[in-house]
């Protein structure tokens, strides 16, 4: 039985998501009620590794108890530069894992709590390869990860867009006009899809799903010709044309990142129906990171403080190299690996496409 833990650390990395600080909380909560002190490293895991003038800090129940209900993160993220490709200026990419490993070491870090997505957990393994006690917690609003049935973040997204399709809908139906709204999913159409159906969208494009212009002009037309004055469309970021290629846009890259990112591609979608039916009046809508920032709903802070508290309990137990995951009704321990061995992707012939052509919305696609 191997003695248990003394000090966690715990570190927030990729994308922030609604429901990070409840992990965070619920981890120290948790730990310190045990008797284990918690290490918050900021700006993902840059907070071990020199000169990035991100650190470590302790975190104490008092300094948490405010932020369950904050969006973003305290401890800060990073979804550029990972520890074993790490970027200086125009350098080739250098492995700073070793270094991270003998700083976590120095510090008598027993056990890293890695929150994030399928790149961060990749991290994670790569720091349980050369030695390291981790255990992952998933986090993405895209809901990608195939490892747990549902990831904090992704109901709150949903629920920014449905809002957002609300608004759209009165302005639609004041000027008779057809709403293209971009929404996130980078490779996953779960954003559009549950929005789309919860929002009332006619037409609803994913990147599982390839359409044809001519289709969704076609069922636009139909649902415009059937009594109907406006319509609302839902575009996935990461969506493209049978054929065709996602969009991109040019981004700042503040010197490590990438020059150009998804985006556009609900303006994309504008030019092609125009192009097929010249007579609708369109309007875009990209909702970007308005559906990531904000207050987590009740339902994400629940799950993301079970994961937290479940994440501390796998530590006692000593379990190594897992990943918590949740099981509904529980939340229960997998190999870190399958957090990054497949993409949770929208099956198209899967139920919930089934009832969203139930509903009689369309994908473009036939
Ligand atoms: N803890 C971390 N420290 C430094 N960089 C990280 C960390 N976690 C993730 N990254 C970087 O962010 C990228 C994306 O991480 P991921 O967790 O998949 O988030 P997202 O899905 O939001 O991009 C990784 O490939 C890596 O380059
Ligand atoms: O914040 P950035 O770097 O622009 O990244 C945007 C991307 O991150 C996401 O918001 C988040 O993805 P995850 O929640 O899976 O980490 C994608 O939907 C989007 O494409
Ligand atoms: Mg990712």
């Amino acid at each position: 039985m191997p003695s248990p833990p003394r000090k966690l650390a715990i570190a927030t990395g990729g994308g922030d998501c609604p429901g990070l600080n409840a992990v965070i909380r619920a981890v120290v909560l948790r730990a310190h009620a045990a008797g284990i002190e918690v290490l918050g490293v900021e700006d993902g895991l840059n907070g071990l590794l020199e000169g990035t003038g991100a650190t470590v800090r302790a975190l104490t129940p008092i300094e948490v108890a405010p932020i369950l209900g904050r969006g973003g993160t305290v401890l800060g993220t990073t979804n550029r530069c990972s520890p074993f490709a790490w970027r200086d200026g125009k350098a080739p990419p250098r492995d700073r894992g070793d270094e991270l490993l003998a700083r976590a070491q120095a510090l008598g870090i027993d056990v890293l709590i890695n929150v994030g997505g399928d790149g961060s957990q990749a991290i994670s393994l790569e720091l349980a390869r050369r030695g390291m006690t981790v255990i992952g917690v998933p986090k993405t609003i895209d809901n990608d990860l195939d490892a747990t049935v549902e990831t904090f973040g992704f109901g709150t997204a949903v629920q920014v867009v449905t809002d957002a399709l609300d608004r759209l809908r009165t302005t639609a139906e004041s000027h008779d006009r057809t709403m293209i709204l971009e929404v996130m999913g980078r490779h996953a159409g779960w954003i559009a899809l549950h929005s789309g159906i919860a929002g009332g969208a006619d037409v609803i494009l994913i990147p599982e799903l390839p359409y044809s212009p001519v289709h969704v002009a076609r069922d636009l037309m139909r649902t415009l010709g059937a009594g109907r004055h406006f319509a609302l469309v839902v575009v996935a970021e990461g969506c493209a044309c049978v054929g065709g290629e996602v969009s991109h846009k040019a981004v700042a890259s503040g010197g490590i990142g990438p020059s150009s990112i998804l985006g556009g591609a609900g303006q994309r979608v504008a030019e092609e129906i125009a192009a097929v039916v010249p007579e609708l009046e369109l309007r875009v809508t990209a909702l970007g990171h308005i559906q990531r920032g904000g207050t987590p709903t009740a339902y994400d802070r629940l799950l993301a403080s079970r994961l937290g508290v479940e994440a501390v309990e796998a530590a006692l137990r000593g379990e190594r190299s897992v990943l918590v995951s949740s099981q509904p009704p529980d939340i229960k321990t997998v190999p870190l690996e399958l957090a990054v061995k497949k993409m949770r992707a929208v099956d198209p012939r899967g139920q919930l496409v089934a009832h969203a052509r139930g509903l009689g919305i369309s994908f473009g696609d036939a």
